[in-house]
């Protein structure tokens, strides 16, 4: 029976990030611990005027090679692996002058960093740290006896345990430990086989790795009987993930889902073109607007729909300014998120606590590149981020009728749009503003009946004598199989449609927009969301 309490009295820190090194070894020596470093963590720790010994005492070797051989020696991993009750490891030991390692503190080159810095082929390969992982993975193996530590945020931890140990700690914490540094090594792994089969071009590789960090335990998962965590990534993109939030309570797991569909659908909207918003139900936009303002984009989307956009989530493409926020508080939203926010505007918002507030410091570009996963039974698909955009001069018109000028830019409006509702997506649009959309239904007709309705819901509420729908233009998110759909465009009054083409009756869909005296255009790009 192995013993709980392992008391610790060597240390071997060899650490990039020197963040709460001084701090920690500090206090490890008043413990009487013996600290034992590599070139640049013992040169720290000696000019913080610490006492500590080079781990080439260890091995009796210089470090060479430009630091890619220091640890890796028996007289280290020795120290680590060693089984301090097993009489054959004690004797070998003892023959060859190993030094037992209680507590290893290791942070690992920045290799991630280096990547995301935009570093050369040759850079990124000298930041694949050897020595470390291999000491991780040793000191986590001999969990029963040893400590392994490769977080800054564990130093304060560890501190507690020995205190409370009187210098030693339990077997329960070394095993935490040590299933946190296998998951950071697997981590670090993932990104350095990513890297390099991007490098390389591996579309596929056969084997791939995702590695996350935990950013927040959920309450409950999309329903209150699943558990659920968030993980983040790593990825810069800004969005949900990365935001700060500056007030509100923890999000909640369909938050975090909401928040990203709707930030994501507002950054369809350059902000250097003008102020957009996007409100958004269920991971499906309720209302999206462009406008002269903030507050006229946020207005505009609000009255596309505005019984659904209670409770809604709330994006903007633009620093979030006063007169919207005194708009967007006179009703219930779940989150605002925004790429910045005025000292006025969040004083506003301060004054209904319950709504959460993200700042995200810009906008993702759409057309980024990146990969997206999903998640299937026994397995998971991984696909390139949505990032296909369509512009003007992309546009094929297809119809006798020539849409007018104000036709094509709501056009390309509701496009950008339907791209981010779930598929079938029908959106109408006029004015640079969603007048009736239709999400999510198995059948196009469907969806497009169920965007007209929204559009006459949008006349009762806001007292129009017609539907908004009537001159408007409405976007498909993909080609209308049969001419029904158009038709259901028709009868709602719309006079201009988008959609990529590519139907094996394209004809016949053709000859009933003439026939309607419709201006079509084809896209010749899908945007199914599913
Ligand atoms: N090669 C080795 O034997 C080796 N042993 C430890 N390291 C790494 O060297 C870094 C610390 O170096 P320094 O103490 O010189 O700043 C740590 O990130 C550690 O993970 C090594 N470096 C890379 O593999």
């Amino acid at each position: 029976m192995r013993p709980d309490l392992v008391p610790v009295t060597r240390a071997l820190l060899s650490v990039s990030d020197k963040t709460g090194l001084v701090d920690l070894a500090t206090a490890l020596a008043a413990m009487d611990i013996e600290l034992v470093s590599t070139g640049g963590t013992a040169k720290a720790l000696r000019d913080a005027g610490l006492a500590v010994r080079d781990v080439s005492e260890l091995t009796n070797f210089p470090e060479m090679m430009d630091g890619r051989v220091k640890t890796l020696h028996p007289g280290v991993h020795g120290g680590l692996l060693a089984l301090r009750d097993n009489d054959e490891h004690l004797a070998a030991m003892e023959a060859h002058g190993i030094a037992g390692i209680d507590l290893l503190v290791v942070n690992l080159y920045p290799f991630e960093a280096t990547v995301a810095g935009g570093a050369d082929y040759a850079t990124c390969v000298e930041n694949i740290d050897i020595g470390g992982p291999a000491m991780i993975r040793a000191a986590a193996k001999n969990h029963d006896f040893v400590n392994v530590v490769v977080d800054t945020a564990d130093y304060a931890p560890l501190l507690a345990e020995l205190e409370a140990g009187k210098g030693a700690t339990t077997r329960g914490f070394r095993q935490k430990l040590a299933a946190n540094a296998y998951a950071r090594t697997a981590a670090y792994d993932a990104a350095v086989s990513g890297w390099m089969a991007r490098a390389i071009g591996e579309e596929a590789p056969r084997r791939k790795a995702v590695a996350g960090t935990l950013a927040q335990t959920l309450r409950y998962g999309e329903n209150p009987h699943q558990g659920a965590a968030f993980y983040t990534t790593g990825e810069a993109r800004p969005g949900v993930a990365t935001a700060r939030q500056i007030q509100g309570k923890e999000l909640s797991y369909n938050n975090i889902n909401d928040t990203d569909a709707a930030f994501e659908a507002v950054a369809e909207f350059d902000a250097a073109l003008g102020p957009a918003c996007a409100i958004i139900k269920h991971a499906n936009p309720c209302g999206v607007a462009t406008g002269e303002s903030l507050k006229a984009a946020y207005q505009a989307a609000f009255d596309c729909d505005r019984t659904s956009a209670f409770g809604g989530i709330i994006a903007l493409n633009q620093t979030l300014d006063a007169e919207t926020a005194a708009e967007i508080v006179r009703i219930f939203s779940e989150v605002v998120i925004a790429p910045d926010i005025s000292d006025e505007a969040a004083a506003i918002l301060a004054a209904k606590k319950n709504v959460r507030v993200l700042t995200t410091g810009g906008l993702p570009a759409p057309e980024a590149k990146g990969q997206v996963w999903k998640q299937v039974a026994g397995g998971y698909l991984v696909q390139d981020r949505d990032a296909g955009r369509v512009a003007m001069e992309d546009l094929k018109v297809v119809t006798r009728r020539k849409p007018s000028g104000e036709e094509l830019s709501d056009m390309l409006f509701a496009w950008r749009v339907a791209k981010h509702v779930k598929s079938n997506a029908i959106v109408y649009a006029r004015d640079g503003a969603t007048v009736g959309i239709g999400a999510g239904q198995m059948s196009r007709v469907d969806s497009a009946r169920i965007a007209a309705r929204k559009g006459q819901d949008m006349a009762e509420t806001l007292g129009l004598a017609t539907s908004p729908t009537e001159g408007a233009v409405v976007a498909s998110d993909a080609f209308f199989p049969f001419a029904d759909g158009l038709m259901a465009a028709v009868a709602a009054g719309a006079t201009a449609v988008i959609q990529p083409g590519g139907s094996m009756r394209d004809d016949e869909v053709i000859a009933a927009a003439d026939e309607a005296g419709l201006a079509m255009v084809f896209t010749g790009m899908r945007h199914f969301r599913h």
